[in-house]
């Protein structure tokens, strides 16, 4: 069966430095993999290599087995990936509903200088309030976006990277910042609206990476050091090395 996504070789230097030095990795449709590893190990970078944001050095890209090389951010999400940014990314000026009801659009590939004259679809807005609905935002639908809490603002994102019925989600950090309530929140609604899709998540809190994801790649230095299921890259020594142990000690 072809992989989600596929990373064969993947590097990425700036200038003399080599940030990202040879990624392989092969993601399984509908499975939830999180991509942790210490600061500055190169996790937004690839993220940024996945998503078309910055061209690779070397090596390729396949979703759903077709190589991404050369594609605009743009194409990319058109053929079905999607993603959140770690710093929330959404017009706060606008309501909460017209948040969702603009990524809607922009994922049909209008433009938006015909937002007028499809703004009364009903296809659109009736999508647009099923989002809503699934991130339980329904209530705040006609609040400007800039004025809810943050997790809520949290959650409008997710929507905004679901919108586009992309199969494949990709969060960056989508807990960062939040207290245990909003955490636990946040994952259930994470859990809920991507059931049957494509989850690739960078996070740093384990609790929330060994709770919700079917395998776990560990980046250090540029480099998968483990790749595989929760408790055996917990167990794995190389790991607890590098990584992990610290992390998990911080926590306690
Ligand atoms: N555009 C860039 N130009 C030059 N160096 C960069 C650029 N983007 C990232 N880097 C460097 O690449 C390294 C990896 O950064 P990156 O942000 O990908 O790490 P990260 O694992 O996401 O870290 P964090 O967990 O702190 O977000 C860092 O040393 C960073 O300074």
């Amino acid at each position: 069966m072809t992989a989600a996504l596929e990373l064969e070789g993947l590097r990425k230097s700036f200038g003399k430095t080599e940030i990202i030095r040879g990624v392989d990795l092969s993601i399984g449709k509908g499975e939830r993999h999180a991509i942790i590893g210490p600061n500055g190990a190169g996790k937004s970078t690839l993220f940024n290599l996945i998503t078309g944001r910055f061209p690779q050095t070397s090596g390729h890209v396949r979703l759903h087995g077709h190589d991404l090389a050369g594609k605009a951010p743009f194409e990319i999400n058109r053929m079905g990936l999607s993603r959140s940014f770690q710093i929330t990314n959404i017009f706060p000026k606008m309501t909460v509903f017209e948040n969702v009801r603009c990524s809607l659009l922009w994922s049909m590939g209008y433009k938006y200088s015909f937002w007028n004259m499809v703004s009364k679809s009903r296809a659109l807005n009736e999508g647009a309030e099923e989002i809503l609905e699934q991130i339980n935002l329904t209530s705040r639908r006609d609040l400007p976006a800039g004025v809810l809490s943050y997790a809520e603002q949290r959650a409008l994102e997710i929507g905004i990277t679901i919108a586009g019925g992309a199969d494949v989600i990709m969060l960056d950090e989508p807990t960062a910042g939040m207290s245990n309530t909003e955490t636990d929140y946040i994952v259930g609604l994470i859990e809920k609206v991507t059931e049957g899709k494509t989850l690739i998540m960078v996070e740093h809190d384990m609790g929330v990476v060994f709770g919700l994801c079917d395998r776990i790649s560990v980046l250090v230095y540029g480099e998968i050091v483990a790749t595989g299921e929760p408790e055996a890259v917990r167990a794995d020594q190389a790991v607890q090395e590098a990584y992990l142990g610290a992390a998990l000690e911080a926590e306690h």
